[in-house]
């Protein structure tokens, strides 16, 4: 199948430290990746540079065949590359319906009507409402997010991010912080993701990315060490010595 998402020969360097030093990667629709490494392996800035948030020294990142590497991040989200919105970037007094529709209105170009009375715009709420609905945040799609649970805010992120209508979804981290009695309905939601949306999953907790992804990347020192299979990763030597080590010890790798 076609890649619909490319990286190539990627690098950035903060001084004179390669945090992505030639990276490539390449993924198609539906594909379920898994992003891991240790702390400082450069997880964040590559999902920067992808997302246009960061400028790379040189390399190329490419969304459905077209070079994006000189495109900004509105025009990237335009293309269908979304990063999931982060909980820190949503707004306590505005509401989970609100949010959404933003989004949905943004996606369609009639942000002109932002100041308008969007909640009352039928085809708009109904497609809010289906969304949140299958979210399981339908009921409190008029509370402020302030009003909402952490958990919930979380499932909001991702509500936001599908309504921009993804074909490569970038999620970084979408269970940190959630009490573990909510984090089965987080799993719920990436397991329903469409189909053909390819997803790549930065994440730390093991037992979710052993759940979620068909195959995983390991990042050490900006570099890309390990592309394979979940089953294969924890045998790797390399990935042993960089990253699994340290998870041998604890049930959740930091
Ligand atoms: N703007 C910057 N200026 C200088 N150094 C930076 C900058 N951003 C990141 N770094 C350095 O790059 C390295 C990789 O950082 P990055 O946040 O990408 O790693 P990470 O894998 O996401 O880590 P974590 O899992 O802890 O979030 C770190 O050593 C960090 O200090």
């Amino acid at each position: 199948m076609q890649p619909i998402f490319e990286v190539r020969n990627l690098k950035r360097a903060f001084g004179g430290l390669a945090v992505t030093n030639d990276v490539s990667l390449s993924m198609a629709p539906g594909d379920r990746v898994a992003l891991i490494g240790p702390n400082g392996a450069g997880k964040t800035t590559f999902v920067n540079l992808v997302t246009g948030n960061l400028v790379p020294d040189s390399g190329e990142v490419r969304l459905g065949g077209e070079t994006v590497t000189r495109i900004d991040a509105i025009g990237r989200v335009r293309r269908g590359l979304v990063r999931s919105f982060q909980v820190t970037r949503l707004f306590l007094d505005m509401t989970p319906a609100e949010h959404v529709a933003l989004a949905v209105l943004q996606r369609d170009g009639r942000s002109g009507r932002l100041f308008g009375n969007f909640l009352s715009m039928p085809d708009v709420m109904d497609e809010v409402g289906q969304l949140l609905g299958k979210l399981g945040l339908r009921e409190l799609m008029h509370r402020k997010v302030s009003e909402i649970a952490y958990g919930q805010q979380r499932l909001l992120e991702i509500a936001v991010a599908l309504a921009l209508k993804p074909k490569v979804l970038l999620l970084d981290e979408p269970a940190a912080g959630v009490p573990q009695s909510d984090t089965g309905r987080i799993e719920q939601a990436l397991a329903d993701l469409p189909a053909d949306l390819a997803v790549l999953m930065i994440e730390h907790d093991m037992d979710l990315v052993f759940r979620f992804a068909k195959r995983v990347v390991v990042l050490a020192a900006g570099a890309i060490i390990f592309d394979g299979s979940p089953s294969d990763v924890t045998q790797d030597p390399r990935v042993r010595e960089a990253y699994l080590g340290s998870y041998a010890n604890a049930s959740h790798a930091a």
